[in-house]
C-alpha cells in the first residue's frame, strides 16, 4: 500500500477541448500522475515518500452491477443500460483493489489539496473526488460548474434554542449551488457521460427526466452548458414558478402534463426506452456516484471526524443511498473509521418509505402522494425503495414524516434564526425535532441536516406562510411586514411597541 505522497497529483494539463465548460480556468498542475481515458493508465510516476515513483499500479476503473445482488452480470459505463437484466436496479461499482493501493491517509490529503482549486476539473466538489466517481472520463469530456464545496452551515441558534441546547448542530447547504440543489451534483456526472458517449458516436439525441423541478434545472443547465437537448417532462402546476422558469431559460424542451410526478417517471421511462434520448432520473446510477460526494465534504469539512447522525429530506430516494454509500467508501478505503446513523425524512403527505419503516420493512406499497409545500418529494411510487432500505437497514436508520404544519413551522422557525431554507429541509428538522423529543439524537450528538434546495425557489410558500393565508395552519411564527403611514409619529409608534418586545 502506498503512502500520502509528498505533493499532490493531478492529471496532465490537456490543451482547451472544442466542447463548452462553465469554467474554462485551467492551469498547468503540478503532474505527478498521468491518467488517460478509456482506459485510465496511470504510468508509473508516481512519486512515494522519497520521490521515487511507484511501479505497476492497477488502474482505476468502474462498471455498473446489479445492485446488491450476487451475480457476474456487469456493464460498461459507457453501455446504455439502466436496469439489470431481471430489471432490478443498479450500482456503480469502483475497482476497490484499485483504490485500495493508497491508504485513507493518502486520500484525505489528495482531497484536501485540491479544494478552492481553479485547477480543471478538481476545483468542482465532485472531481476533487473523480477517481472514486468516473475515473475514466476525460477531463475535457467533463461538463462542470464547480459544483459542491458548499456550505456546512453550524446552526447554533437553532440548536441551543429550539432543540434544547443542542450545540453541534450542522446544516450541509446543498442548494447553495449552481441551480439550486443537490442535483447538480449528480447532474454534472451524468452530463459529462452523455458528452463522452456522444462523441464515440453513441446514438443519443437527447438527455430527459420526469422532475417535481430540481432534477430539470440541473439536467437543462448542464445540457445547455454542453449544447445537448434536453427534455423534461414536469406535472402540470405542481412545481414552483421558480423551478418552472429554469428548464425554460436554459432551452430545455419542457413538457408539462396533467398528472403527478410517478405518472411523468413512469412516461419518461417508456419514452426512453423507445427513443434515443438518455434517461437522466436517479434511477440511473450514474446520478448518485456525484450525490455521494456530498458525504464525502462532510466528512472532509469536520476534519474526517465522522458526525454521529446525518438527515436527509427524501423523495425517489437515490440520495439517502448517495450518502450511505459515499460514507461507506470512505470507511471501506480507511479515510475514517465509521459511518454515522442516517435519518430519511419524509412528508406525512407522500410518505411510502415512512409507512413501509413502520411495518418493520415488510410489505411495500406505494402510494398516491398529496399535495404538499414540499413539493419536490411529493412521490408515491419512489424508484429507489430497494436502494433507500438498504442504506436504511445497514446504517441503523430511521425514517421519520412531518405535517404541514410541521415542516412549514420549522422552516420559518430555522429562517429566523439565519437561515432560509426550503420546505424539504423544513421536513429534515421536523424529524431532528421528533427525534431530539424522544431522546434519540443527543443533546451533544453531531448532527447534520442536509438541505436539498435553496429557499429562493420556494418564496411564493415562504410568502402564503407569513401573510397567514394558508387554510388550516396557524402560520404562528408567521412574521407579516408592519403597513403604516409615511409619518413620523405612526412610525415611531410601531417602533417603539416593537422594540419593547423585543428587548
Ligand atoms: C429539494 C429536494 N429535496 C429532496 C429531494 C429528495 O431526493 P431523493 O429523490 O433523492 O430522495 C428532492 C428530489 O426528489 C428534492 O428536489
Ligand atoms: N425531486 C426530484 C424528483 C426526481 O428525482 P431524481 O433524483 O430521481 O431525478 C426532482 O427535482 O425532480
Amino acid at each position: 500500500m502506498a503512502s500520502a505522497p509528498a505533493t499532490t497529483f493531478f492529471p496532465k494539463y490537456h490543451p482547451p477541448p472544442p466542447c463548452h465548460h462553465f469554467h474554462n480556468l485551467r492551469s498547468s498542475p503540478p503532474t505527478t500522475i498521468k491518467c488517460t481515458s478509456s482506459p485510465p493508465i496511470i504510468t508509473a510516476t508516481t512519486a512515494g515518500d522519497n520521490g521515487h515513483p511507484i511501479p505497476s499500479l492497477l488502474p482505476f476503473s468502474a462498471k455498473y452491477v446489479p445492485f446488491n445482488a450476487v451475480t457476474d452480470e456487469s456493464y460498461s459505463l459507457d453501455d446504455i443500460i439502466y436496469r439489470s437484466r431481471s430489471g432490478g436496479l443498479l450500482d456503480v461499482q469502483h475497482d476497490m483493489n484499485a483504490l485500495k493501493q493508497f491508504d485513507g491517509k493518502y486520500w484525505r490529503t489528495l482531497f484536501d489539496s485540491r479544494v478552492g482549486r481553479t485547477t480543471w476539473p478538481y476545483g468542482s466538489g465532485v472531481w476533487s473526488k473523480k477517481e472514486w466517481v468516473l475515473p475514466e472520463i476525460d477531463n475535457d469530456d467533463i461538463i462542470s460548474a464547480f459544483e459542491g464545496n458548499s456550505n456546512l452551515f453550524w446552526a447554533e441558534r437553532y440548536g441551543k434554542h429550539y432543540l434544547g441546547g443542542m450545540n453541534d448542530l450542522w446544516v450541509k447547504h446543498c442548494g447553495i449551488s449552481h441551480t439550486g440543489s443537490f442535483k447538480d451534483l449528480g447532474m454534472t456526472v451524468l452530463v459529462s457521460q452523455v458528452n463522452r458517449l456522444r462523441k464515440m458516436n453513441k446514438p443519443l439525441v437527447g438527455v430527459g427526466c420526469a422532475s417535481t423541478g430540481d432534477t430539470s434545472a440541473a439536467l437543462s443547465a448542464y445540457c445547455a452548458a454542453a449544447g445537448i437537448p434536453s427534455i423534461v417532462f414536469l406535472p402540470a402546476n405542481k412545481i414552483s414558478m421558480a423551478q418552472l422558469v429554469q428548464p425554460i431559460a436554459n432551452g430545455a424542451f419542457v413538457v408539462s402534463m396533467d398528472t403527478d410526478f410517478d405518472g411523468c417517471m413512469k412516461l419518461i421511462r417508456e419514452i426512453t426506452s423507445e427513443l434515443p434520448i438518455y434517461l437522466a432520473n436517479s434511477l440511473n446510477s450514474l446520478r448518485l456516484e456525484g450525490q455521494k460526494t456530498a458525504a464525502i465534504e462532510i466528512l472532509q469539512q469536520f476534519n474526517w471526524e465522522v458526525p454521529d447522525w446525518v438527515i436527509i429530506p427524501g423523495g425517489n430516494l437515490g440520495n439517502i443511498y448517495a450518502f450511505y454509500k459515499g460514507f461507506k467508501m470512505c470507511q471501506e478505503l480507511g479515510l475514517v473509521d465509521r459511518i454515522p446513523r442516517l435519518v430519511c425524512a419524509q412528508s406525512a403527505n407522500a410518505n411510502p418509505l415512512y409507512l413501509h419503516y413502520k411495518s418493520g420493512w415488510k410489505n411495500f406499497s406505494p402510494v398516491k402522494a398529496s399535495t404538499t409545500f414540499a413539493s419536490a418529494i411529493q412521490i408515491g411510487d419512489p424508484v429507489s425503495i430497494d436502494r433507500a432500505v438498504y442504506a436504511l437497514t445497514n446504517s441503523d436508520g430511521i425514517v421519520e414524516e412531518a405535517t404541514e404544519e410541521e415542516l412549514m413551522d420549522a422552516m420559518a422557525v430555522a429562517d429566523s434564526t439565519g437561515m432560509f431554507v426550503c420546505p424539504h429541509t423544513g421536513v429534515a428538522l421536523v424529524a431532528l425535532m421528533k427525534l431530539r423529543e424522544r431522546g434519540v439524537i443527543g443533546k451533544t450528538d453531531r448532527t447534520v441536516v442536509v438541505s436539498t434546495a435553496h429557499g429562493l425557489k420556494f418564496t411564493q410558500a415562504k410568502i402564503d406562510y407569513h401573510s397567514k393565508a394558508i387554510e388550516d395552519l396557524s402560520c404562528k411564527f408567521a412574521n407579516p411586514p408592519v403597513e403604516v403611514a409615511a409619518d413620523y409619529g405612526a412610525v415611531m409608534d410601531v417602533l417603539t411597541k416593537y422594540l419593547n418586545k423585543v428587548s
